[in-house]
């Protein structure tokens, strides 16, 4: 039977998954094991699916085995053949399930105090199902509504919406710890990098490797290498996508937006540009993995132990690696490119680039430690700021007044002189107060990261919050509620859903610190806050003026407008956009 358009894409998406995962090489093969291409590998996938689901299950099942062995003791093993009839094998299969019951009805007691719904106390896979609708930050907030500030989403799993919490368990003299679900963010096996390491020294160590490559304090400033970045940008609309009234060129936003992230943090991190904006293409897979991994993380966010069982023999030789053309193996192929060429260059004396990468290796950083740093940069250094980026620019073609109010003030601060070309991020903070209202208010409607859960470990001593005692073995979800708190009517008021920037200038300055401290919450804070915070900001402080002040925006056709997807960041599928030169 033919397939529907949405069958058909929807395992497109899967087959395209299968293939990041497991590179070429092994395509043909499993292709070759199950018939047609698709169909193949929509089986893979559905049974990788599965997996993930069950792999909770398993969990259960191996602590119930634990228990067993512990009943049955070792001297009776000789035994074992003349015991094993059908009643002792039922009644050994009953005692398994007896004892399954029993361990989650201790796991559910101690959490029974917290409110939830009722399945989310008693197995993970309720909590799955809502990672992979995509929308479980809109089910974040309807729980919260429903059930108040703590709520518990999985049986030893809770979410706190609540900004003085959050400041306080994430805060530097907390005992809180990354929980287990960081493992996700271990991007080449083996290695960890800042974001994926969770032992509390060795992280200290790691930040003071890697966080003055961050703040810049090494390097020269990273200004001029956004505007190189820029200019290109502008130089790929006035050559390629300019329309003009009798003629439409659509032009990608949504692309080109991640395009001048991951070039300019190329320029930033590596002294060279990725060639996405120059070439006008994805020119190496980048972001085509990023699009490709992110479905496939809403569904392992909740089951993290899967990535332990994956990074072990045997399942280590089916991993991405160095040398595959395409995916994960292709990007820690680049990474280290990257390094064995600095390395090189250091050997025969070139002069020292003053970027990230120089500043790392400066201070100490080595080996697949640096590697392991570099490959995620690719990723969370792009994503999140293409994301905001091209939500703000949505957000403005659809709100004329402040379109409008935008403009003006780009346009009168040009033309008084006070903000130069290309417009220094110095002279935007000072000088464009309703861009910075704009941006604040676009990161509060749409933050970037906003399904990923970020889960801490409550302490050893367990911890108490807003009323409710959380024991050891206890995780909090401090990231995926960030949408909730920034939507929350009782904070923001009763228009909290609407995009109005206004809100901004409007309060006076305490209202506006508490409004910054929410909002700011969506880069993670205290020891686990974003490093790259202050490089994300200069990227967009940069780009809106230019974007604004030559060009005029639009959506073309009302009948084809963008469909808006959230697999880990915000993910704008067609935002085909008309751009004229004012
Ligand atoms: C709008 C843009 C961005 C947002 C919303 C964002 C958000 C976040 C969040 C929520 C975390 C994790 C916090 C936690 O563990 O609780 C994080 C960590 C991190 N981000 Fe960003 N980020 C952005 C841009 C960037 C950029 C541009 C870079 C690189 C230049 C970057 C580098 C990092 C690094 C290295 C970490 C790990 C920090 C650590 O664990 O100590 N981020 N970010």
């Amino acid at each position: 039977m033919p397939l529907g358009i949405e069958e058909a894409a929807s395992l497109e998406l899967r087959a395209q998954t299968c293939k990041v995962w497991w590179p070429e090489r092994y395509v043909p093969t499993l292709t070759g094991l199950s018939g047609t291409q698709v169909g193949g590998l929509d089986a893979l996938f559905q049974s990788i699916e599965s997996f993930v689901l069950l792999s909770q299950e398993t969990t259960y099942l191996t602590s119930t085995v634990k228990m067993a062995s512990l009943i049955l003791p070792s001297p009776a093993l000789p035994l074992l053949p003349k015991l094993l009839t059908t009643s002792t094998l039922l009644f050994l299969l009953l005692a398994l399930l007896f004892i399954s019951f029993g361990y989650r009805v201790h796991r559910w007691s101690k959490l029974r105090h917290v409110p939830g719904p009722f399945l989310a106390g008693w197995t993970s896979l309720w909590l799955t199902r809502r990672f992979m609708s995509y929308k479980v930050y809109e089910d974040m907030h309807a729980l919260t509504k429903k059930y108040g500030p703590v709520v518990r989403v999985a049986p030893t799993k809770v979410i706190v919406n609540d900004m003085k919490t959050i400041y306080r368990i994430t805060s530097a003299k907390s005992d809180y710890k990354k929980g287990e679900w960081y493992i996700l963010a271990r991007v080449m096996p083996g290695a960890d990098n800042l974001l994926s390491m969770r032992d509390p020294k060795l992280r200290a160590k790691r930040l003071r490797h890697v966080l003055p490559a961050f703040s810049g304090k090494n390097q020269d400033d990273f200004e001029p290498a956004v505007d190189k970045t820029i200019a290109t940008l502008l130089d790929l609309i006035d050559t390629k996508y300019l329309s003009t009234p009798s003629h439409f060129v659509p032009m990608n936003l949504a692309q080109k937006s991640h395009f001048y992230t991951l070039d300019s943090f190329g320029e930033i991190a590596y002294s060279q540009s990725f060639r996405s904006l120059d070439t006008d293409s994805d020119a190496l897979g980048i972001v085509k993995t990023g699009d490709e991994t992110f479905p496939m993380l809403s569904a392992v966010h909740n089951h993290h132990k899967i990535f332990q069982i994956i990074q072990k023999w045997p399942f280590y030789y089916l991993l991405p690696r160095e040398g595959d053309r395409v995916g994960f193996g292709a990007v820690f192929g680049l990474a280290l490119d990257l390094v064995n060429q600095r390395s090189r260059e250091e050997k025969q004396g070139v002069d020292k680039k003053r970027d990230m990468l120089q500043s790392m290796m400066d201070n100490g950083l080595a080996g697949d430690e640096l590697r392991s740093e570099v490959a995620m940069s690719f990723f969370v250094g792009s994503d999140t700021v293409a994301s905001a980026i091209r939500m703000t620019m949505l957000l403005l073609m659809t709100h004329p007044a402040a379109y409008r109010r935008l403009q003006q003030e780009i346009d009168d601060a040009s033309e008084t002189g006070k903000i130069s070309r290309p417009v220094t991020n110095d002279e935007a903070k000072r000088h464009l107060p309703y861009m910075l209202a704009v941006i604040q208010e676009s990161l509060r409607l749409f933050p970037p990261s906003s399904i990923v859960p970020f889960f801490k470990e409550v302490p050893e001593e367990g911890d108490s919050m807003n009323g409710y005692y959380l024991p050891k073995g206890t995780t909090i979800g401090t990231g995926c509620v960030m949408w909730s708190m920034n939507h929350d009517e009782g904070f923001w008021g009763p228009d909290a859903n609407v995009f109005r920037p206004e809100r901004w200038l409007e309060a006076d300055e305490d209202r506006r610190t508490e409004m910054g401290r929410c909002v700011d919450l969506i880069f993670g804070s205290g020891k686990f806050v974003c490093a790259g915070k202050k490089v994300a900001f200069m990227q967009m402080n940069k780009v809106f003026p230019e974007l604004l002040r030559r060009y005029n925006w639009s959506l073309p056709d009302p009948l084809r407008l963008p469909t808006i997807d959230n697999p880990t960041i915000w993910d704008i599928r067609g935002l085909m956009v008309r751009v004229e030169k004012r």
